[in-house]
């Protein structure tokens, strides 16, 4: 509505102005010709006025010759000393020509005797000229009472037959009669006279008498000569001015200038018509009204043009505001949060809906605010335990994301709800930004979720969801050449507990396995149940090598075998139920999942038919060995109980074939089997806590030895090295545990060589490194075994606190049969003399290998060409034998 009157306002504005534009330019205009018509008629004036000047002064001067010529005849002809008779007619007719012939305006000059006879004439024919002058004439000249010249009215002359004027003055005899000297001037000659050749358009002249007889004209005027024309009203004759009148010929409406002439109260008068006056300026005046004209068509299409644009504007404006008005309804009406960013970034527009998703920034939001500065407000609100610099990198890290971002992401407000952000970028480099709620979508979507793949009594993955992630599990076993592990669980007899207290009671059941199951899992493992009472574990990226998967395999189902035989309370009921479990490896075989799940159902059927209760592998072989390794394991545990270990010595030599030391090596007395190899079983110790217990054994035996040999010259200087493995350095009280042996046995500390491999230090190096320089501070000594064999530990070479480095027998062994072996021996020994280590060979059989060494550098020998490893006795009665160093200090 306001627009409308607004509209009108404007058009009316248009129309106002426009009104006044063209009453300026009527009057600009009128102005312009009243201005230049003035102009016109002045300079008309101008000229007449000129013209008449001119005129009167020639017709004066004119007139003043013919009346000094007339007066001139009486001294000419002596007539005032003569009688009429006495005059010699032809005399004086002669001597009249002469003068006459002077003049220019005269034709004739007569003598006349009052009586009108010529007496004497200029004419050839003398006295014979005829002069019929008006009635009147002569009798008005003579009676004057002085002789002046009188002109008379306009007459056709008898000599000429031409219109003309008889001027003449009375001229006084001897006996006081007069003579009439009268001079003939034809009117075409006085008129050239009063034109002077002036040609003014319009210009009527007149030559009149003051009672208005009119001697002569301009343009001639034959029937008006001698008759009256009007007279002057209102002017006096003298009178310059112009005057504006009729004019004197045709009696249009004119500008009249008249002037008296010097005789008989005769005047001149001029008279331009205005039309003839006007006459150029017609051609300005249509000039100036067509340029007029032009400027109001001018003006009226610009006018036009401005309304029709204004229309043309409203309408474009009622219809954007329209559009605007329909686009704001269309945003407020929007489920979903909006925002609108112009190319810097600022804000341009939202709606309710996003300040109801982002209540906090209602208070803030204000157009053309940074986007900046809304994620500000959003930090701040929402994370205020931020720093200064987090929450910039938190804004930047946004803005980034806004920028970069094209299509959706969502984000987790920290009321709960789901909002998908869809920022678009806008063709002027803007952001729309839509934020939508999707809470419930997602809520959905994992309720969907949850009932597609995972069980509703015990919220485990359904079989479904396993088969999915041990498709991808054996795809990426094959892939990383690692094993896993796929295990089936059946309850046993639950479909008598099912049977007789109820399906409820069997639900509870399940539920409590499933949440046992869960406890004894990793948070990377499987736990799925596949329907009635079926579970399925599945165990991923256990280890590369099968024995050893096995084992953790078994590890864990046994926990599981013990988890599940504890008592359950199903609502009232006590209740004691264990499980079958059938065990497969996976990861070397591409074997489909369907195919492994049949295994590990066959390995759980295998149980049930021995009796369940137990844990079964599918592959029979595995079986055996996983048998064999826990009846190990089992003996392991009884051979620390029962002291079956026992520690060997073998010596470690100068080059000289002196002793130096010995490093301690585990052997096992087992009462079956006799001796085990530790190769055989310190790696299963290694798997469990039992490396722990058999680690500590040795380290407190080879201490023991130590601290006994402190009193024996012979020994007192051997240093002992003892193996640690890897689970125990990372024990986190390795350290206290290595000083507190050795203060309970009294060994000295720098006699004692802890020896490492590569991989047990680069396990977890920073502490390793930690760790080893406690103990080093103490004067524990450190030497890497294996050295060169395993990772390339160069890079922490210079950082570990070492003492030795052990040539391994590997490549003692390739000495003189693979090049490349003696290449890395020699290696070996110039990086520990540059890092200043001691390096010792391992596993010297021949004396080729003994010289080879002794010839690049390596001052101690270990191995079966001096001596293999012994037991305490026969190392002690060896070292009697050989000739000892001097002590080792620290
Ligand atoms: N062919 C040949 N072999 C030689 C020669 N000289 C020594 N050996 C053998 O090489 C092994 C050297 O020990 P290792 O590399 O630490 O390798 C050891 C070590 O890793 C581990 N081990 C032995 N005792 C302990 C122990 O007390 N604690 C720990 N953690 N591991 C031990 O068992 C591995 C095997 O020990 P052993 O069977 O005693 O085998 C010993 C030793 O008998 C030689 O000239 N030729």
């Amino acid at each position: 509505m306001s627009m409308l009157a607004n509209r009108n306002r404007m058009v009316a504005g248009t129309v106002g102005l426009v009104g006044i534009f063209l009453l300026a330019l009527t009057l600009a205009a009128a102005a312009l010709l009243w201005t230049t018509r003035q102009t016109a008629l002045a300079d008309s004036e101008e000229q007449e006025v000129r013209f008449v000047s001119g005129a009167v002064a020639a017709l004066n001067r004119s007139l003043l010759g013919v009346d000094v010529l007339l007066a001139s005849m009486d001294s000419l002809l002596g007539l005032s000393g003569l009688v009429q008779e006495w005059i010699d007619e032809d005399n004086a007719s002669r001597l009249i020509r002469g003068v006459t012939e002077q003049s220019l305006i005269v034709r004739y000059v007569a003598l006349v005797d009052p009586n009108g006879r010529v007496v004497a004439s200029s004419h050839a024919s003398g006295s014979g000229l005829q002069v019929n002058l008006p009635d009147g004439f002569l009798s008005e000249t003579m009676s004057q009472p002085v002789s002046t010249l009188t002109i008379s009215a306009p007459v056709v002359s008898f000599a000429s037959s031409e219109r003309v004027l008889y001027l003449a003055r009375y001229i006084k005899m001897a006996d006081a009669s007069k003579m009439l000297a009268v001079a003939q001037v034809e009117i075409p000659v006085l008129t050239s006279i009063v034109i002077q050749g002036v040609d003014i358009s319009g210009l009527e002249v007149t030559l009149e008498r003051a009672d208005g007889q009119l001697l002569a004209s301009v343009p001639n005027q034959e029937r008006l000569l001698g008759t009256r024309l009007p007279p002057f009203t209102g002017i006096h004759q003298g009178a310059t001015q112009a005057t504006r009148m009729a004019t004197r010929l045709t009696g249009a409406p004119g500008i009249v200038v008249t002037r008296p002439v010097l005789y008989q109260d005769m005047l001149i008068s001029a008279s331009i018509p205005e039309a003839a006056a006007l006459d150029e300026w017609r051609t300005q005046r249509d000039f100036i009204i067509s340029v007029s004209l032009v400027f109001t068509a001018m003006i009226l299409a610009a006018a036009g043009f401005a309304i029709w644009y204004m229309q043309r504007l409203q309408h474009a404006r009622l219809g954007i505001a329209h559009s605007k008005n329909t686009l704001d309804q269309a945003l407020e009406s929007m489920v979903s949060g909006f925002v609108l960013l112009n190319a810097e970034h600022q804000l341009v527009s939202w709606n309710q809906r996003f300040l109801e998703f982002y209540p906090w920034l209602a208070s803030c939001v204000q157009p053309l605010l940074p986007f900046e500065a809304v994620l500000n407000a959003s930090a701040m609100d929402q994370f205020p335990q931020l720093d200064e610099e987090q929450r910039r990198q938190w804004i930047q890290r946004h803005m980034t994301q806004l920028l970069n971002a094209q299509g959706t992401h969502e984000q987790a407000l920290p009321s709960g709800k789901a909002i998908q952000i869809t920022v678009r970028r806008t063709p002027e480099g803007g952001r729309v930004i839509v934020y939508q709620d999707v809470t419930v979508l997602r809520e959905a979507m994992v309720e969907i979720e949850k009932l597609a793949f995972y069980d509703a009594l015990t919220h485990l993955p359904n079989r479904r969801l396993l088969m999915d992630r041990l498709e991808h599990a054996t795809a990426s076993n094959a892939r990383s050449g690692r094993y896993g592990a796929l295990l089936f669980l059946d309850l046993d007899h639950f479909k008598v507990l099912n049977d007789s207290l109820g399906h409820d009671i069997g639900d509870l059941l399940l539920q409590q396995v499933a949440q046992r199951l869960k406890t004894c899992m990793r948070a990377e493992d499987t736990v799925a149940r596949l329907g009635g009472d079926e579970f399925v574990v599945m165990l991923e990226d256990l280890s590369s090598r099968s024995v050893e998967a096995a084992a953790m395999a078994r590890h864990i189902g046994e926990k599981i075998l013990e988890a599940l035989n504890q008592p359950y309370q199903l609502a009232a009921h006590k209740y004691h139920s264990t499980p079958s479990v059938g065990v497969t490896l996976f990861g070397a075989t591409a074997l489909s999942s369907a195919d492994l799940l049949k295994q590990a159902d066959i390995a759980m059927y295998e149980v049930k038919a021995h009796g369940r209760n137990d844990l079964c592998f599918f592959d029979p072989q595995m079986q055996a060995t996983i048998n064999a390794r826990a009846q190990l394991e089992r003996d392991l545990h009884a051979a620390l109980k029962n002291n079956e270990f026992e520690l060997y010595y073998q010596p470690q030599y100068t080059l000289q074939g002196q002793v130096v030391g010995a490093e301690v090596l585990i052997r096992w007395h087992h009462p079956e089997r006799g001796m085990v190899s530790p190769i055989e079983f310190i790696s299963v110790a290694e798997e469990s806590e039992l490396i722990m217990h058999i680690g500590q054994w040795v380290l407190r035996t080879a201490c023991e030895q130590l601290a006994a040999w402190r009193t024996q010259p012979a020994a007192s200087a051997l240093q002992l090295s003892v193996n640690l493995s890897a689970r125990q350095l990372q024990q986190r009280e390795i350290v206290a545990q290595v000083l507190s042996i050795l203060e309970e046995t009294g060994a000295p500390t720098h006699l004692l060589k802890l020896e490492l491999t590569e991989s047990t230090v680069l396990v977890n190096v920073d502490e390793s490194i930690a760790k080893m320089g406690q103990l080093k501070a103490q004067g524990v000594h450190f030497s890497v075994d294996d050295f060169g064999t395993g990772h390339s530990s160069l890079a922490y070479l210079t950082q570990l606190p070492l003492d030795q480095l052990k040539i391994d027998q590997s490549f003692v062994r390739n000495i003189g049969l693979k090049p490349t072996d003696g290449v890395i021996v020699q290696t070996i020994i110039g990086m520990a003399r540059n890092l200043g280590l001691e390096v010792i060979a391992e596993g010297v059989e021949t004396q080729l290998q003994q010289e080879f060494l002794a010839e690049h550098g390596c001052t101690l020998y270990q191995g079966y060409l001096f001596c293999k490893p012994v037991p305490l006795t026969a190392f002690t009665t060896l070292l009697a034998q050989t000739q000892q160093p001097d002590a080792i200090t620290q």
